[in-house]
């Protein structure tokens, strides 16, 4: 099928709508002053398809979106035990709170929540060059360099008080083997990772193909279990307090960041990226939500 006619479609319903709600992530410089009057839609089949409409091209900061790539590391370093570390549920919380973590004993409630993400940082690291291997796996699924940005990086580093206190109080409950700041260094650079719709799009291809390494050829990104495991976290966990209400008006699994950014899947037919700065009060790009709404409203792709 060519979706490109249908994307066209999308990004012509939504640009009218640009700058008519949310609000830019403002905690650092190089977030806030990205303009808000953009919107990118990529797509990618599992058969290799390519189509985008609008800024699709333009990078951005992935943000959350990395803790789809670190967790798929993780995955396949650790299997199973890596649960012993990290719950599977849902927060019902904001994506950077620390209410759950004393009562549960420092145990993260998934790996898409930052103190979750902040985990699956401290088992990547106990493993090798964890920052290394983050950028290998991303060079391998684009078929291109991709790179951390430097200033953005800094500046979590220098403003990530919220993250700071989330990695102290797991490691005062004996939940993280590394060094604080070894962990939180490779937690701000996954954030940093510059991409645009085009390379996510094509980044995810392997949640659309149990596993297999998105153009083929080469080694596989996972196993088919794990595949299937990873997307019903983005589905229950993806977008986090608002994780219930996209399953209800979307029902794809989905992976958002504070760049505005979301990864949507398509079991066994395509994935998506969709991009606009602007975010709702849960941190989710609207415009991307409501692009994906339309997607699924046109196409009628859902996994229900
Ligand atoms: N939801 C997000 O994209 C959060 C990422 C952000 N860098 C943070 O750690 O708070």
């Amino acid at each position: 099928m060519n979706f490109q006619p249908l994307l066209d479609e999308i990004d012509e319903e939504i640009r009218p709508l640009l700058g008519q709600g949310g609000t830019v992530a403002s905690y650092i410089p190089a977030l806030a002053r990205v303009p808000a009057q953009q919107f990118g839609i990529a797509l990618r089949t599992c058969q290799g398809g390519e189509a985008s409409a609008g800024d699709a091209a333009t990078p951005f900061s992935i943000q959350s979106i990395s803790k789809l790539f670190t967790l798929t590391l993780a995955m396949r370093h650790l299997g199973d035990m890596l649960w012993e570390r990290i719950g599977r549920e849902p927060s019902g919380n904001p994506f950077n709170s620390l209410v759950q973590l004393e009562s549960e004993h420092g145990k993260p409630r998934n790996p898409f929540i930052n103190a979750g993400a902040i985990a699956v940082a401290d088992r990547l690291l106990s493993d090798g060059d964890a920052k290394a291997e983050l950028l290998a796996l991303m060079a391998s699924l684009c078929g291109e360099p991709i790179g951390f940005d430097a200033e953005v990086a800094a500046s979590e580093a220098a403003t990530g008080y919220r993250n700071y206190a989330l990695a102290n109080f797991m490691k005062s409950f004996g939940k993280l083997d590394n060094a604080v700041e070894a962990v939180l260094d490779l937690y701000f650079h996954q954030c940093a990772l510059r991409m645009s719709c085009v390379q996510l799009a094509r980044a995810a291809g392997f949640l659309c193909r149990d596993g297999r390494h998105p153009r083929g050829g080469e080694a596989d990104i996972t196993t088919e279990r794990h595949t299937r495991r990873i997307n019903a976290l983005m589905l229950t966990c993806g977008t986090y307090d608002a994780a219930g209400d996209v399953a209800f008006s979307i029902g794809l699994p989905c992976k958002s960041g504070v760049g505005g950014g979301i990864v949507a899947v398509v079991p066994d037919q395509l994935t998506l990226c969709v991009w606009s700065p602007a975010l709702d009060a849960t941190g989710n790009s609207l415009l991307g939500r409501k692009a994906l709404e339309l997607f699924v409203a046109k196409t009628g792709l859902s996994v229900f």
